[in-house]
């Protein structure tokens, strides 16, 4: 694996899954894969969980980790070929990678949609302008239309939590929510859920919310919430704005937030949720304080998912 961007970098979900379980039963084994290696952790935008999370991943595997907040202490990055950079941004991503690839063994990058330009964001200028002129392997931390590292963790958790012959029944919800956010983590669960191909996968958004469908595949996409949660084993519950509007708030109808009288339609179904989240807004406090919520799991997951793409990073070094 060269890169780790989408779930195509990926030889095989099922492997990765199984990496990230032997790492949760042994953190330390691989202590000596990142010894007088270094990792890099570029930050565009906030984190809690995939900053300190693929942090201890490198430091489990004996790397050095260094984060930088390239938003507020680096200078401007300009990304435009052939800009006349007479405006705010200071430095060229031609400049700025090549530098940072040799300070660094591999490379993590979060850069958030700024959400104002389909194209602009869809075309992921800033994961590929990095994977053009650093020179090492590029990680993403969530990038203007997917994130990653999440999703795996989020099929490691479900693995966890299915015992049965037959596929589970996952649902992803559309949630409501104050502001207009990416619509990465849709994106990326719907991509690797349909990729994986181990669960009955069902879609649930008002109408103007429709995903990419370069994403969504073979999904059932329903605008009923009610109709999707029947018999569900797991529900995935997320905001997005829309996508073929660009960046919108249409509807924001307070009725599709998950509830525990809603939940009673599912088959006793687990809850799902990459975090942060808006309580009771997305996600009524009845359901996160409640046995049914699988997110401090999830987030706890995020550890050996990040060291299994690490370690399999580290082995082509
Ligand atoms: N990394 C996981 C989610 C990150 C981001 N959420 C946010 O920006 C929430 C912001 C807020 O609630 O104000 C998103 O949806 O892609
Ligand atoms: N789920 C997730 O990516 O969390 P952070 O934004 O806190 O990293």
């Amino acid at each position: 694996m060269k890169h780790f961007i989408s779930v195509h970098d990926v030889t095989n979900v099922n492997d990765m899954v199984q990496l990230a379980m032997h790492y949760k039963q042994h953190p330390f084994i691989d202590q000596h894969l990142g010894a007088n290696k270094r990792i890099g952790l570029l930050f565009l935008n906030p984190s809690l969980r995939t900053r300190l999370s693929t942090q201890i991943a490198a430091s489990n595997l004996g790397m050095e980790a260094i984060v930088f907040n390239i938003d507020k202490d680096g200078w401007a990055l300009e990304f435009e070929e052939g800009a006349i950079m007479s405006g705010h941004t200071v430095e060229h991503i031609k400049d700025a990678a090549p530098i940072l690839g040799q300070y660094f063994d591999i490379l993590c990058i979060r850069a958030f949609p700024a959400l104002q330009n389909k194209q602009d964001d869809y075309s992921e200028q800033v994961m590929k302008a990095f994977m053009q002129y650093a020179a090492v392997p590029i990680v993403s931390l969530e990038s203007a239309t997917l994130h990653p590292l999440q999703s795996l963790t989020d099929v490691l958790t479900i693995k966890e939590h299915w015992h049965k012959p037959t596929k589970p029944k996952v649902v992803l919800t559309w949630a409501p929510h104050i502001k207009a956010l990416p619509q990465c983590v849709a994106n990326s669960f719907s991509q690797w859920m349909t990729h994986w191909g181990e669960a009955e996968f069902v879609i649930a958004h008002p109408e103007d919310y429709a995903l990419d469908a370069t994403f969504t595949k073979s999904a059932t996409i329903t605008h009923h919430q009610d109709e999707a949660l029947q018999n569900a084993d797991f529900v995935y519950v997320k905001n997005w704005s829309t996508y073929h509007d660009y960046g919108k708030i249409y509807s924001n109808d307070p009725s599709w937030m998950l509830t525990e009288q809603k939940l009673q339609l599912t088959n006793q179904a687990k809850v799902m949720h990459c975090l942060p989240v808006r309580r009771n807004i997305e996600l009524s406090d009845e359901i996160l304080d409640s046995n049914a919520s699988l997110v401090n799991t999830q987030a706890g997951n995020r550890v050996w998912a990040a060291q299994a793409v690490l370690s399999t990073i580290l082995k082509t070094l």
